[in-house]
């Protein structure tokens, strides 16, 4: 199967996935979701980080369903592993820079050809072999395949890949993080960027996460058993991440008439808080982010292309307005739009660092100095839990089941 036919790319096909693994995101989530037994009807998890990663759902809504279906005690590890994405977006947002540094990494080690391979020939061997699944090493091959073909792999599976790459084929991690975000269809700058940090022992400095053969032959029902492995995993030498900045401030968006841009990043415009904002026209870029200098697969490129049309198509239903569509988010494409509808004020979802951002703040500048703002809008749910991942997930942890009270759910 390939990756459209097994995730398609609307709200509807989110929620009939999520309707299907509800029952079971209770105490047996809990008891098998680090057993691998691929996508389908035996998964141990719920396989919709590609439709959270692009709140085609939100977080919000896949908590209250599992609290209400489970109440709150058996779905704690579920609530938990959603909230580990909510964690890694706060984190990169207080620490901006880490993902900076991440892309000038990729940019320095890959050459600049239309399909960027590393510079260094040593590496590039290793590179291709690990891509392509030519390793000899059992798991991991298939497993090169299979993200390349599905655009998914199951939580574990990508701990062992990562840990493979990194320190049994000694490759660069940043360019292990570039082959999972542009092949993945979840592909996320935070929980990516920051599982591979994790992984290499540079998110929590000094500790590392090594695969070994009998923990891969057990989670994979004795499917795999790869031999030749690291028997070592020693941290990788790397800055300690900056101190934290402050974590935006939500605020409460300019009541009146103004254009919604959608941004992949948030696909679900009809629960965004827009105060009394009059949405006179919605706005949407034909395709989603470029996810590095090798730009997205084939298989993300349609995804996010699919569910930006989802959403447009939702958005406009929604407010009861045409929607336009603009190749590339730019000012002079927004500006025109504005000046056609009559508006000085573009207000689209508040976009989390990440080159959808990138793309975002350049436009937000050439706008404003042609007299178009663009207001962004932050939904509560980040902006209660940001502030607090200031250090490790743990004391993160502790907070878990007051923010998921302050969002009302279980109330
Ligand atoms: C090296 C590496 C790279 C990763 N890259 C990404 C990525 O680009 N995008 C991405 O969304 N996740 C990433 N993850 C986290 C995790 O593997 C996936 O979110 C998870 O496998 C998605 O499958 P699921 O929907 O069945 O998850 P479930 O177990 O059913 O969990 C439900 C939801 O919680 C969130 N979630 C669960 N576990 C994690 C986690 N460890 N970190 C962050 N969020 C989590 C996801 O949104 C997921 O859909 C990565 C993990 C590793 C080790």
């Amino acid at each position: 199967m390939t990756s459209a036919e097994l995730f398609s790319p609307t709200r509807v096909a989110g929620l009939r996935r999520a309707m299907d693994a509800v029952p079971r995101l209770g105490a047996a989530y809990a008891r098998d979701r680090n057993h691998d037994r691929g996508l389908g009807a035996e998964t141990t998890v719920s396989a919709l980080s590609p439709y959270v990663r692009h709140r085609l759902i939100t977080e919000r809504e896949l908590v209250a369903a599992v609290i209400e279906r489970h109440g709150t005690r058996a779905p704690e590890k579920f609530v938990q592993e959603v909230f580990w994405r909510t964690y890694w977006k706060g984190w990169l947002e207080l620490r901006p820079g880490v993902w900076r540094d991440y892309n000038a990494d990729v940019t320095r080690l890959m050459d600049d050809g239309e399909h960027p391979l590393p510079v260094d020939a040593g590496v590039r061997e290793r590179y291709l072999a690990a891509i392509e699944g030519r390793t000899g090493i059992d798991g991991f091959d298939d497993w090169a395949r299979e993200l390349v073909a599905d655009g998914w792999l199951h939580n574990h599976v990508r701990m062992w890949f990562a840990s493979i790459w990194i320190f049994t084929l000694r490759l660069p991690w940043q360019l292990g993080a570039d082959f999972f975000l542009r092949h993945l269809l979840d592909g996320d700058p935070a929980s990516n960027t920051l599982s591979w940090r994790w992984v290499a022992g540079l998110q929590t400095r000094g500790k590392t996460y090594q695969a070994s053969a009998e923990n891969i032959a057990r989670y994979t029902d004795g499917r795999y058993r790869p031999r030749g492995l690291a028997t070592t995993a020693e941290a990788l030498d790397g800055p300690p991440p900056p101190p934290a900045s402050a974590a935006p401030e939500p605020r409460p968006v300019t009541a009146g008439r103004a254009l919604l841009l959608l941004g992949e990043d948030d696909l679900h415009p009809e629960s965004l808080p827009l105060g009394g904002v009059e949405v006179v026209g919605v706005v949407r870029p034909e395709r989603g982010a470029p996810r590095g200098p090798g730009g997205a697969a084939s298989g993300v490129q349609a995804f996010q292309r699919g569910a930006l049309a989802d959403a447009g198509q939702r958005a406009s239903e929604r407010f009861g307005c045409a929607e336009s569509v603009i190749e590339e988010v730019t000012a002079s494409a927004l500006v025109a739009l504005a000046n056609e509808h009559d508006v000085d004020r573009i207000v689209t979802a508040y976009a989390p660092v990440g080159y959808a951002a990138d793309a975002l703040a350049a436009a937000r500048a050439e706008a404003a100095a042609q007299g178009v703002t663009i207001e962004t809008t932050l939904r509560g749910w980040d902006a209660r839990a940001w502030p607090h991942a200031t250090r490790g997930f743990f004391p993160f942890k502790e907070r878990i089941a007051g923010l998921v009270r302050d969002a009302g759910i279980g109330a």
